[in-house]
């Protein structure tokens, strides 16, 4: 697929949105509970709002180490999905988070996805893949509405969810 404005056409002409909202009340034994399991999106981007006076819950990893996104007033928090790691071919990576539980405040994330159609069929952009340039293509092509399922269906456990995606790359040398 080329042309990044027909490419952003065909995917998100007709999207879909989905909305999750999570509480998370005091825990005793934060480090025992956990909020929510790490995991990426399966979204293209995730728009994220965090209750005022929320606690600091989310965390992202970052050169392997977990790095809390202090909640900004009024601020919302976006994250890259593994539709645009797909589409970029890795260029951009969908971000690993978790949520963690705090012993006296609650919290209360609004979070919406924003993806592709289930219809759609989806890989890495012409561009982006090229093996002439030493840059093979990542990730097969595959129905998204198959990766959906594949997600909901599956337990989150960090980027697994995206070996769905993956092509085993082998070095033939
Ligand atoms: O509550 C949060 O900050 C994280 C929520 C989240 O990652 C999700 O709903 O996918
Ligand atoms: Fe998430």
């Amino acid at each position: 697929m080329s042309l990044l404005q027909d490419v952003f056409e065909v995917m998100f002409g007709v999207a879909v949105q989905a909305v999750r909202m999570n509480y998370y009340p005091p825990c005793s034994r934060p480090d025992l509970v956990m909020g929510l399991s790490p995991h990426s999106d399966g979204s293209a981007l995730t728009i994220l709002q965090q209750g005022k006076g929320s606690s600091v819950g989310l965390q992202i990893l970052k050169d392997n180490a977990w790095v809390p996104v202090q909640p900004i007033p009024n601020a919302l928090v976006i994250n890259i999905g593994d539709t645009i790691e797909v589409l970029t071919n890795g260029k951009y990576k969908s971000v690993e988070h978790t949520a963690v539980t705090h012993k006296e405040k609650d919290r209360l994330s609004i979070v919406t996805f924003y993806a592709p159609s289930y219809e759609i069929e989806i890989g890495p952009m012409t561009e982006l893949a090229d093996d002439e340039n030493n840059n093979p293509c990542k990730y097969r092509r595959h129905n998204h509405g198959e990766y959906s399922k594949h997600y909901v269906t599956n337990k989150l456990q960090g980027k697994k969810t995206l070996d769905f995606a993956k092509i085993l790359i082998t070095d033939s040398s």
